[in-house]
């Protein structure tokens, strides 16, 4: 019995008891992502970390937060996980609210709790999370594409770069490229999304899909963590620093071997862990910095550094997020001069590409970095690429790294029909 079907039982079976305010119920293990096409609401919201083995899906909006708002329904609802978003740029498009029906599958078993609102109050859950009309999912060959910025572009972006390194107005700032697809029609949001979900299941730490209405969806598959908070312990990452992988065991190895030796790529890799450390260390205890990690991802290697620590309880959830991006893995140092010089040289504000993305609860939070990433909007899609720039970072080999970062949706997309 496939999940969809197996849930749509289940569901009959409870429609009538579903009366109270909130209700939940528990059912055995099922893929949330596959229940994805069949979403009958407006907005959907699937948050996937392999880190904790932990799958969230929300459909409709129940409760809007204002970020003051946040912290205070949190202490008083320790069953209750918001969705959380926020565009790169802070506080310009934040998204946080509690979803009007909340699958969570956790170690195996899958529970799904209903909040009422007044928009979708009159449908039973077999209603909502299947939507029957469901025609055949179909996605032609992109009818045009757009470099943005073209090579040439871009060669003087990073050109701006190293003046601001030589000048000493900056040590590293990360800038990124688009491809941008244009179809006949509007995207099919959840079959795009499954597409790519299927063909990178070892690409990601975290899968990201924000359906924000029936035109427009944003898609990560970021290897990027910003936290992850359980009760006081606080794990974040620092990662930067990128190569290729081998095509076999050896070249891999010599490739792993300049990731590790690189003086351009440990000055771009220790930027980004001095300052997290060094933000961190006012509202950590027992701070710990891990030896470097490679992280191997099917289609690149970066370096990689854990650091962990107690958070104080004087700091909230909403504040570590605030303290915390971006990084100088996605933003730059000095941190303030950065952000400046970002849409100085970029032209363009980012949007929820490199933004902080994920679930805020009571005792459970988690808040990725949404990069690799993709926006459908409409017939479009927009692929994102970015890579730290220091002294000494040329555009030739930049252009082909950030390619490489927008490899799990460029293979799915040049498969053609979907
Ligand atoms: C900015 C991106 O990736 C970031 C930049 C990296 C680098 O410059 O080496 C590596 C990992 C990420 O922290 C991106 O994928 O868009």
């Amino acid at each position: 019995m496939t999940a969809v079907s197996f849930l749509k039982k289940e569901l009959q079976k409870i429609d009538s008891q579903v009366s109270q305010k909130i209700t939940t119920f528990t059912f055995p293990d099922i893929s949330l992502v596959d229940l994805l096409p069949f979403a009958a609401t407006e907005e959907v919201f699937f948050f996937e970390s392999k880190e904790e083995d932990f799958s969230y899906l929300a459909l409709g909006k129940s409760k809007f937060f204002l970020k003051s708002d946040v912290q205070e329904f949190l202490d008083h609802n320790p069953e209750d996980i918001l969705v959380f978003q926020d565009s790169f740029e802070e506080n310009s498009a934040t998204l946080c609210y509690l979803p009007e029906w909340c699958l969570v599958r956790r170690n195996g078993s899958v529970t799904l709790r209903v909040h009422h609102s007044l928009e979708y109050q009159s449908y039973s859950p077999s209603n909502i999370i299947f939507n029957l009309s469901i025609w055949e999912s179909f996605l032609g060959p992109w009818i045009s594409y757009e470099e943005r910025p073209e090579s040439d572009e871009w060669a003087k972006m990073i050109n701006d770069a190293n003046r601001l390194f030589s000048r000493s107005e900056l040590e590293k700032i990360v800038l990124h490229r688009k491809k941008i697809f244009t179809y006949d029609s509007p995207i099919e949001m959840t079959v795009l999304f499954r597409e790519v979900y299927e063909a990178n299941k070892n690409s990601s730490h975290f899968t990201v899909y924000n359906q924000l209405n029936y035109m427009e969806a944003f898609i990560s598959l970021t290897p990027e963590r910003l936290f992850t908070l359980k009760g006081q312990n606080l794990e974040t990452v620092s990662l930067a620093g990128s190569i290729a992988r081998g095509t076999d065991e050896e070249s891999d190895r010599e490739l792993e071997e300049r990731l590790t030796t690189s003086d351009k790529l440990i000055r771009e890799h220790n930027i980004v862990t001095k300052a997290i450390e060094e933000k961190l260390r006012p509202v950590l205890s027992e701070l710990t910095i891990s030896p470097l990690i490679t992280m191997k991802l099917p289609y690149i290697q970066h370096r990689q550094a854990v650091i962990k620590g107690v958070l104080k309880d004087t700091t909230t959830v909403l504040e570590l997020i605030e303290l915390l991006h971006p990084t100088p893995a996605v933003g730059g140092i000095p941190h303030d001069k950065a952000k400046v010089k970002i849409l100085e040289i970029e032209k363009e504000k980012r949007g929820y590409y490199a933004g902080p993305v994920g679930v805020l609860s009571q005792k459970f939070s988690e808040i990725a970095v949404g990069i690799r990433s993709a926006l459908i909007l409409g017939p479009n899609l927009t692929v994102y690429g970015g890579a730290g720039i220091v002294a000494g970072s040329e555009a030739e080999e930049e252009w082909i790294e950030t390619g490489t970062k927008m490899q799990p949706f460029i293979k799915v997309i040049n498969k053609s029909t979907l």
